[in-house]
């Protein structure tokens, strides 16, 4: 049975609940997926580190309280974040990046990525920071050692779409999307046509753990650009930074906007786009749009996320799913790590 040695960069919503699925799933996973994880390392700016090479009990890991330095309290913990060691000396064959999203560098985020794939250590990521910025060289670099870098989460958290769309899609040409990619503003718009305000909608988004550290970046749409360069430049084969989105969030929508929509039966959307123009230019947007109730995306509610592809052959395909949530979320650092293991079997590599 292969077993992947796992250390987790981040220790905040989505890698405490990759540790929680860990804890309750891993002998099914031995089962069903062909493979086991065993946490060796963790560095959290706020909680402290812990390397154990034999593996760390993942439950007690999951119920570690969320306290400033509470990692020392756990047997060979340390109180300061150490990344550099955990990723160098832990033993880990998989980096588990979740650390805070930084849409301006990228960083320390990327400079995590960088040390582990010069490894030769596969990286698995969420954060949007080093995906919009930096994927290329990131890519290239993980080519040259060997190592993977996998990052399916960065865009509308577990629910399949970066994969789908390349390997699935691949011959029906993509040669757009629309999409709601923010399950933060989605939600409070949901939340607004409920009757709740502003504040205290994004106050409960912050509480379930969709929101961004800062969620002005959630509700200016700075998330959304960012998930519109990846998707623009994985998937329409463009090379936009995220500042060559034009960008507008919700933050000026009011209650009457909404209840006045609603009377033409039509609903506010944050919507993120991009489409293949006839010089091969790519135009790519993020704007708040009223969407009359005929439209795929109308109807997708709370932090539910939606995407819909133009395509030649197949015209628009629409995938709805989870946008945002711990769980949800963790659940992509397994896919990723799936579809390592995957290629590692099909290519006749074993960890
Ligand atoms: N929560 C969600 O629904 C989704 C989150 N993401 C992304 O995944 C990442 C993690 O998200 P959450 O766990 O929800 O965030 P979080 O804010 O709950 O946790 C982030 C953790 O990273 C730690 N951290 C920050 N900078 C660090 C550093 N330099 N070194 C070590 N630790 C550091 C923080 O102390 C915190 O515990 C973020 O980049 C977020 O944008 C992506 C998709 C969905
Ligand atoms: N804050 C983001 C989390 C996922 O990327 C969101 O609300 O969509």
């Amino acid at each position: 049975m292969t077993e992947y040695k796992v250390a987790l960069l981040g220790f905040g919503g989505v890698n405490r609940a990759l540790t929680q699925l860990i804890a309750d799933r891993n002998s099914r996973w031995a089962d069903e997926l062909g493979f086991t994880l065993k946490v060796v390392g963790v560095s959290d700016l706020y909680l402290g580190s812990i390397i154990d090479k034999d593996g760390l009990d993942a439950q007690a890991l999951a119920a570690v309280p969320a306290v400033k330095g509470s990692f020392a309290t756990l047997p060979g913990g340390n109180a300061e974040p150490a990344n550099e060691t955990v990723i160098r000396f832990s033993g880990a064959d998989i980096v588990a990046e979740a650390t805070f999203t930084n849409p301006v560098d990228g960083e320390p985020a990327t400079t995590f990525c960088r040390w582990s794939l010069e490894k030769g250590v596969s990286v698995v990521t969420t954060n949007k920071g080093p995906v919009a910025l930096h994927a290329q060289s990131l890519k290239a670099l993980a080519q040259s050692t060997g190592a993977r870098f996998e990052f399916e989460g960065a865009v509308m958290s577990g629910t399949p779409v970066i994969r789908l769309a390349k390997e699935l899609l691949a011959g029906s040409q993509i040669t757009g999307f629309k999409g709601i990619l923010n399950g933060t503003s989605n939600f409070v718009l949901s939340s607004m046509e409920n009757g709740l305000d502003f504040c205290g909608a994004v106050a409960q988004a912050q509480a379930l753990g969709y929101a961004e550290a800062d969620p002005t970046a959630d509700v200016e749409g700075h998330d959304v650009r960012l998930k519109v360069a990846i998707l623009a430049n994985e998937l329409l084969g463009a090379q936009l930074k995220p500042n060559d989105v034009v960008c507008k969030g919700i933050s000026q929508i009011t209650a009457g906007n909404i209840a006045e929509a609603a009377k033409v039966n039509a609903r506010w959307k944050l919507i993120g786009s991009a489409e293949k123009q006839a010089d091969g230019s790519i135009s790519a947007s993020v704007s708040p749009q009223l969407l009359p109730a005929d439209d795929a995306l109308s109807a997708v509610s709370g932090a539910t996320n939606a995407i819909t592809f133009a395509t030649t052959l197949l015209g628009p395909v629409t995938v709805v799913g989870a946008g945002a949530g711990r769980v949800e979320t963790a659940f992509a650092l397994l896919a990723d790590i799936v579809s390592i293991h995957n290629h590692k079997t099909a290519s006749g590599k074993s960890s």
